[in-house]
């Protein structure tokens, strides 16, 4: 890994991709093909896209079943603990409706909606991850979500993988689609025969998913565009080198394009971690991809002090920051940008993708500036409750017309004017 003296003024933001023209194109033909030919479109996109040509989109309960069959009991056992975990999490997050009743009579409030039906999109590839379906249902259902839809492109053999399928089953959704691409996102949007429309989609996927989100934002709502995974490391001398270098791979080993960095004031701290990564990357599986990661989005930056280092980490806004210093408590209150902060050597980030609690789908691309993970109020919506009293109207209508009037807008002031006719 590199290793560069930093004051501050870091970045690792990447331009969002927004692909090529042709791919680009090929979207929208896609999803008006789906529009005007349905199931029909659906399946000879599958099978041009996936090498499969399907019967049957919807996965049967054999199929649910077999997926059973092929996941240990140790697997289903961790699966239901993590499932408690994030639901225990997420369920503090529910919002209340509330009502105020004010003494002359009026009341004020907001009414919590939970979203009718809500689709996720689970990648296909090496990247199905069990646990985002975890991440992804749970709030769904916490939020009180009463449609929550699942689809995912099928392998060669007409299936999705064992581990996605059982972690939906046990969280008990029902209607899982193998569709995926840009006509899986198509479907969600505007329905099929088969496959009825929701109100947002959710869920990562490769740049034809993310080009089709993008192009049916409006007709439904949609979650984020979810950039590769990011991992930065604040630590200072006191921190392990061994722990430092396997969490910064465990990110690495996401995608090509994961980013994974360390911020420390101490120069024999980061000589030791960048010959200690290169040890581990020796043994790694997915050695090739964070290789390739660390490469182009991997850095060592070393600061001055630990001030200037706890800026530069602000500077960087990762979507994961895990504190190893002395004594990480008293760095939180100065940490202002990260989605998700892990505290001490005990908290390495895997903690946090798999079985904690708090939800895996982060702020990526230096956005943990302004935005937050996902969460319960992603699924429900918010209606604001207006009951004005006669007394607190004739009060007001006055001021009210008066302030429609400062806008040129008559038929408003007349609106509250009516009621006290004489
Ligand atoms: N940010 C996260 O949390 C996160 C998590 C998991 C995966 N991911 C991302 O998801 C992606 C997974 O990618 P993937 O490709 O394996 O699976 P995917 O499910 O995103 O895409 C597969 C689909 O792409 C479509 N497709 C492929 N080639 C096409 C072409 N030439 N024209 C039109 N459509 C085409 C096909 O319909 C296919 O079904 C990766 O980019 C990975 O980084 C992100
Ligand atoms: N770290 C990923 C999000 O950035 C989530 C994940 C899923 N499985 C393993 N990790
Ligand atoms: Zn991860």
């Amino acid at each position: 890994m590199k290793i560069e003296r930093v004051k501050s003024r870091v970045s690792l933001r990447r331009t969002i991709e927004s692909g090529t023209e042709e791919q680009r194109r090929a979207v929208l033909e896609i999803i008006s093909t789906v529009r005007a030919r349905g199931d029909e479109a659906l399946k000879s996109y599958t099978e041009k896209f996936d090498g499969v040509r399907l019967d049957s989109l919807r996965v049967t309960n054999e199929e649910i079943e077999a997926a059973y069959q092929n996941v240990s009991e140790e697997a289903l056992r961790i699966i239901r603990e993590a499932a408690e975990n994030i639901r225990d999490y997420h369920e503090r997050q529910k919002r209340e409706s509330w009502i105020i009743a004010k003494e002359d009579g009026t009341m004020l409030g907001q009414k919590i909606t939970p979203l009718d039906a809500v689709g996720l999109y689970v990648p296909g590839g090496t990247a199905a991850y069990p646990s985002s379906v975890l991440m992804n249902v749970i709030p769904a259902q916490v939020a009180g979500v009463k449609r929550i839809v699942i689809t995912s492109p099928p392998n060669k053999n007409g299936t999705l993988p064992a581990g996605v399928l059982v972690a939906a089953s046990e969280l008990g959704v029902k209607e899982i689609y193998k569709v995926g691409g840009a006509q899986a996102i198509a479907a969600l949007a505007y329905g099929t025969e088969t496959i009825r429309p929701v109100d947002k989609i959710f869920g990562p996927g490769n740049i034809y998913v993310a080009l089709a989100k993008r192009e049916v934002f409006g007709q439904v709502a949609i979650d984020m565009i979810a950039g590769p995974s990011e991992i930065v490391v604040l630590a200072d001398e006191t921190a392990n080198v061994n722990e430092i270098a396997a969490d910064l791979l465990s990110q690495a080993e996401h995608d090509e394009r994961a980013s994974a960095i360390l911020v420390t004031p101490s120069m024999k701290l980061a000589l030791a971690v960048a010959s200690e990564v290169k040890k581990q990357l020796e043994t790694l599986p997915r050695k090739a991809i964070a290789v390739s990661a660390l490469e182009n989005y991997g850095a060592i930056y070393v600061t001055e002090t630990l001030a200037e280092a706890v800026e530069v980490v602000n500077e960087l806004a990762p979507e994961h920051l895990e504190v190893m210093t002395a004594e990480p408590m008293q760095l939180l209150g100065q940490i202002r940008h990260a989605g998700a902060i892990f505290l001490g050597r005990f908290s390495s980030e895997p903690v946090g993708d798999y079985f904690a609690g708090p939800n895996h789908v982060l702020p990526t691309n230096g956005t943990a500036r302004f935005s937050s993970g996902l969460s319960v109020d992603e699924f429900v919506k918010k209606s604001s409750i207006i009951f004005y009293s006669e007394p607190a109207l004739q009060r007001n209508a006055g001021k009210i017309a008066a302030f429609a009037r400062l806008e040129g807008l008559e038929a408003h002031a007349r609106a509250v004017e009516e009621r006290f006719k004489k």
